[in-house]
């Protein structure tokens, strides 16, 4: 039914009102945008710091501090009359209009210095390496998707980064379940972080450089002198010793200008090395999403086993390699966000579409700094006149290497244990792995449980979160993995 006259028209307003809540005013009702007269900040800035301050003055002043008169080096003008000509000149002389904030520049410098380093200054003096550059941009959702084009895109500079530098900063011996090893950390010139390589070695724990058959696997940035003024012990303090520290044994290295290896026996494998890229969920937490915690650990059990030679008698020498522990964390893509990639697998979609989903790309990993640890420690480089075995199943990462110049000669398989236990013909793969995926020599604790089987939690890791992660990864990013060992009928 309608209604007609205002009386009717009245009503109908006060029920559409009812309905939908308070009718919007008409433009004429509107009023006119009113901005403060006085800007607030402005005014607590004024009475902060004196009659001179703007917003965009705040921390600049007079100097020496008119504000402060206790400071070094201030005056106290209240005393000052302006009838002496020498106090005047004075005043004159001593008010400079000065900026106490530092510039710009040198407030990020700060910052970045503070970002995420507990203490990036060597013993002694320092030579540290340049700052990094600035951080890439983050791409949009429709950049990742191909659904704008480069120029859209692109950073707004398009200056060449120079050539990553690394320099190892510090190195020590850390006992591992499967032996020792000697964990190096490098800074560089790329980004703020503290990158890893965790070398395998135990054959330099002897006291020279030289006594093993094959050359020892040792960092030229480390072991060179940084500076006249460096004394012996701010050497060995950083790591730059041979053989085992003790309080009444201690020697500092020689710095090794050049690695010029003539003494590899020719029937000795090159050394096996891994890159590693950072998984808090799987190495700290021992998420079970991922095979990254038990990777981690087989890789540094498979460089420590002690390697067979063919000789009469057999003889066989130490473990030899190192693995190259990059902070990548998600692929790259971060802690948070690998967090929500979470969030949307488990809302179905797979890892590789979850990063998109957020923005990302599939895999932000790049292998620059990792070819650059590898010259310095002179793994698979010209002068040390070997290649490398490297234990992975991603075939990004050979190609990675490969256009760094590190010479691969092997690509050796990581296969998760949990497939390994599920068809106990693949352990053939590895003489070490007893029927359950686990090494065979691995020790027992005083609980029963298998020491060094894997970081968190012994055995193998296995379930319905990692079967997919791994089937993503074989399916859907290259990885050379044999998907049939899937079934466990196989
Ligand atoms: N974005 C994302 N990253 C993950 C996920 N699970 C593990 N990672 C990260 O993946 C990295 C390890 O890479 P993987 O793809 O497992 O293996 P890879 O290093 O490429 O190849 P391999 O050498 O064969 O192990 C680590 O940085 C993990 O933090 C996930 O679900 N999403």
């Amino acid at each position: 039914m309608r209604h007609h006259g205002s009386e009717c028209c009245a009503s109908d307003d006060a029920l559409l009102e009812a309905l939908t809540g308070p009718i919007a005013p008409s433009p004429k009702s509107v009023l006119g945008r009113r901005d403060a007269a006085l800007d607030p900040l402005l005014i607590a800035a004024a009475f902060a710091s004196g009659p001179h301050v703007t917003r965009n003055h705040y921390h600049h002043d007079f100097f020496p501090g008119v504000m402060m008169p206790q400071e070094e080096g201030g005056i106290d003008w209240s005393k000052f009359t302006g009838d002496d000509a020498a106090e005047k000149e004075e005043r004159r002389r001593r008010l400079v209009y000065v900026s106490r904030q530092a510039p710009r520049s040198k407030r990020l410098q700060h910052e970045s210095d503070q970002d995420g380093k507990e203490n990036n200054v060597p013993c002694g003096k320092t030579n540290n390496l340049p700052l990094a550059t600035p951080k890439k941009r983050r791409q949009s959702v429709a950049a990742a998707t191909g659904t704008t084009n480069e120029s859209e895109t692109a950073p707004s500079t398009s200056a060449i980064p120079p050539p990553v530098v690394v320099k190892c900063m510090a190195r020590t011996r850390i006992p591992t379940p499967h032996g020792p090893a000697f964990l190096h950390l490098y800074h560089n010139n790329r980004d703020n972080k503290e990158h890893l390589a965790i070398v395998i070695d135990p054959a330099q724990l002897t006291d020279t450089v030289s006594s093993s058959s094959v050359p020892h696997i040792r960092s030229q940035s480390l072991d060179s002198v940084w500076s006249d003024s460096e004394t012996e012990m701010d050497r060995i303090t950083r790591g730059a010793f041979v053989g085992k520290l003790s309080p009444t044994k201690f020697k500092a290295a020689p710095p090794v200008p050049q690695r010029l290896n003539t003494n590899i026996p020719n029937h000795a494998p090159p050394p096996l090395i891994r890159i590693h890229s950072e998984c808090f969920t799987g190495e700290t937490v021992g998420s079970m999403r991922c095979d990254c915690g038990e990777q981690l650990d087989e890789a540094i059990r498979l460089i420590s086993q002690p390697i067979p030679l063919p000789t009469y008698p057999p003889t066989q020498i130490p473990g030899r390699g190192a693995v190259i522990y990059l902070r990548q964390e998600g692929r790259g893509i971060g802690l948070l966000s690998k967090i929500r990639a979470y969030n949307l697998q488990d809302l179905g979609h797979d890892t590789v579409t979850a990063n998109i989903m957020l923005g990302h790309k599939a895999d932000e990993r790049g292998y620059e700094i990792a070819g650059a640890i590898l010259r310095d420690l002179g793994l698979g480089s010209e002068q040390s006149g070997e290649g490398v075995r490297v234990l992975t199943n991603n075939p990004d990462k050979i190609q990675a290497l490969a256009d760094e110049g590190v010479k691969v000669v092997e690509r050796v398989p990581m296969i998760p244990r949990s497939w390994k236990a599920r068809n106990p013909n693949l352990a053939v793969v590895s003489p070490h792995l007893g029927i359950d995926g686990l090494p065979k020599d691995a020790g027992v604790d005083s609980f029963g449980r298998s020491t060094g089987a894997t970081l968190i939690g012994g055995g193998a890791v296995h379930g319905e979160d990692l079967d997919k992660y791994l089937r993503t990864k074989v399916l859907r990013m290259g990885h050379m993995l044999p998907l049939w060992l899937e079934d466990p009928e196989l």
